[in-house]
């Protein structure tokens, strides 16, 4: 293998979440997670779970990276079932989860560790490439300590996209930092998946987040967890996130969302 087949786009994958069912227990309590559900996403499509908090998302993104298990119910990626987690697959968490033991490039580096057929001098040209990605080559030898929250979260993008996975998963990767720097990565999120061709599955609290990036924004109702409306953003990109069709859009999601809520108060959890 070489740098540059490397760095040609894998496909993006498939995925097929199938009737499936969560539940946690413990001693004193049992949380049914995921009720069931069902989700067909499109090779490319870039997806957002929103729904209130404890509703399941993150379970579900857990589920899809191999994280976790269902307890019931199938999960097809290309067509075969997932059972753990997979280079295919990669995550993005809220929280930065860098080593702050290593600079930049190193924790860019890491993302590469189990990639085969690359020497050492190979996986170093990836990681540069994904660091120039993300607007951050200057900074290949900086310590994780001296990155604002903003480019820690870029370092973090550059190395879940360095194994070139065919789907990213990313779990509030935006939530921790300010309106100004939350503008500036959706610009550069929306850039990337065309650049790169990802599926992606994005979970968020915030509407307009969702709107601003995805194909598909899916709304999910806690207790037990279940997909309650399925919206499709028909808006150009790139978009901008304070445009006005953007805020109508999501204020007509808003609104399902916090109707679709008052409905399950009356309903009994499990
Ligand atoms: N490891 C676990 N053990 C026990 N309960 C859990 C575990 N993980 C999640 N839960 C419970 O499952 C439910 C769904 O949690 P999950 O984190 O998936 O929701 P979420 O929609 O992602 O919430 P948030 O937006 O707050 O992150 C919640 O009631 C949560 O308390």
């Amino acid at each position: 293998m070489t740098v540059q087949t490397e760095l040609v786009n894998e496909a993006p994958s498939k995925l097929s979440v199938g009737e499936i069912t969560k539940r946690f227990r413990s001693k004193s309590r049992e949380v049914h997670a995921l009720d069931r559900v069902s989700l067909d996403i499109a090779e490319g499509e870039f997806v957002c779970l929103v729904g209130p908090s404890g509703c399941g998302k993150s379970t579900l993104l857990n589920i899809i990276a191999g994280l976790d298990t269902a307890d019931e119910g199938t999960l097809l990626c290309d067509g075969k079932a997932v059972d753990g987690p997979g280079r295919d697959r990669m995550v993005m968490f809220q929280e930065h989860a860098l080593f702050p033991w290593l600079d930049v490039l190193g924790n860019v580096l890491f993302g590469l560790k189990l990639k085969p057929g690359l020497n050492n001098s190979e996986r170093t040209d990836v990681a540069r490439f994904y660091l120039k990605l993300v607007g951050l080559e200057k900074f290949a030898s900086a310590n994780i300590h001296e990155l604002s929250g903003g480019m820690k979260q870029r370092v973090a993008l550059a190395r879940a996209l360095a194994p070139n996975p065919r789907v990213l998963l990313m779990d509030e990767p935006f939530a921790a930092l300010d309106a100004l720097t939350r503008e500036q990565l959706y610009g550069d999120i929306q850039r990337i998946w065309q650049d790169r061709k990802k599926t992606i599955v994005f979970v968020t609290h915030n509407v307009r987040e969702a709107v601003c990036l995805g194909d598909r924004v899916v709304l999910f109702s806690p207790h037990p967890g279940r997909i309650r409306e399925q919206f499709k953003i028909d808006l150009p990109r790139p978009r901008d996130i304070n445009s006005v069709d953007l805020a109508q859009y999501s204020t007509r999601i808003t609104k399902a969302l916090k109707g679709h809520m008052k409905a399950t108060e009356g309903e009994v959890s499990e």
